[in-house]
């Protein structure tokens, strides 16, 4: 698996992005500056760090969608290459229009930074081969705009396409009560395209890659793209 990670001023979460890919797959990745025009030759899959893209001056993700380097990821996720864009990457693939809908202010307005359980929906995807069906896994929030929103005709085609790809729950998977930490529509955590090849979520995998810290969960959806 050869990969990049796209950087762009203000990102933070690309260190550790790299460090979860290189253990997860044995291959470090090629870090590639957001003013850059093309990815490397042979990328097979592209990430989008989590971070404060310019500062998240007028919308998280709104600058940075607008980048260099976005138009090659766009011609890379439509040849089918996958991208896994988390947190502010998710944010930042809505904006470029990679995935639908839109991240808005969590619904407290208050940034929240904490473990938080996921339910794997489906397991036959490049990301999830390594979760079980319906498993809750822990992974990690640290966002202010993760209010997953989207009109109901393109939630229903979602659903529908089974295209939601982790809902937020407790640990003991459930999703009712106060599993939902920022008011998502229909606790959805995470998405993908069409074509499944690009995913993403608003939970940090990279932060669950070390029983010492926290716990490995995150490392299985690294691991599962080595394939
Ligand atoms: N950790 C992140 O990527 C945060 C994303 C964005 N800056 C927000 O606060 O919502």
């Amino acid at each position: 698996m050869i990969s990049a990670v796209v950087t762009f001023p203000g990102i933070n979460r690309e260190t550790d992005v790299a460090r979860a890919l290189t253990k997860g797959t044995g291959r470090r990745p090629t870090m590639v500056w957001h003013a850059e025009t093309a990815l490397p030759q042979g990328t097979d899959l592209v990430v989008l760090p989590g971070g404060f893209s310019y500062g998240d001056y007028l919308r998280c993700g709104a600058i940075a969608a607008r980048a260099p380097i976005m138009d090659a990821v766009r011609a890379h996720a439509a040849r089918g290459g996958l991208v896994l864009a988390i947190c502010n990457g998710f944010q930042i693939a809505c904006e470029a229009g990679l995935l639908p809908g839109v991240l808005v202010r969590n619904q407290n307005l208050r940034f929240l930074c904490h473990f938080q359980h996921v339910q794997v929906e489906r397991t036959d995807t490049a990301f999830t081969r390594r979760f079980a069906a319906g498993e809750a896994v822990k992974f990690c929030v640290a966002h202010g705009e993760g209010n997953y929103t989207a009109d109901t005709d393109t939630l229903e085609r979602l659903e529908g396409d089974g295209r939601v790809a982790f809902r937020y729950c407790n640990a003991a998977g459930e999703t009712g009560g106060q599993s939902n930490p920022n008011g998502s529509e229909r606790n959805i955590a995470g998405i993908y395209s069409a074509d499944l090849n690009v995913l993403g979520l608003m939970p940090h995998p990279e932060n669950l890659i070390d029983p010492l810290v926290g716990g490995t969960d995150g490392l299985r959806l690294f691991e599962a793209l080595a394939a």
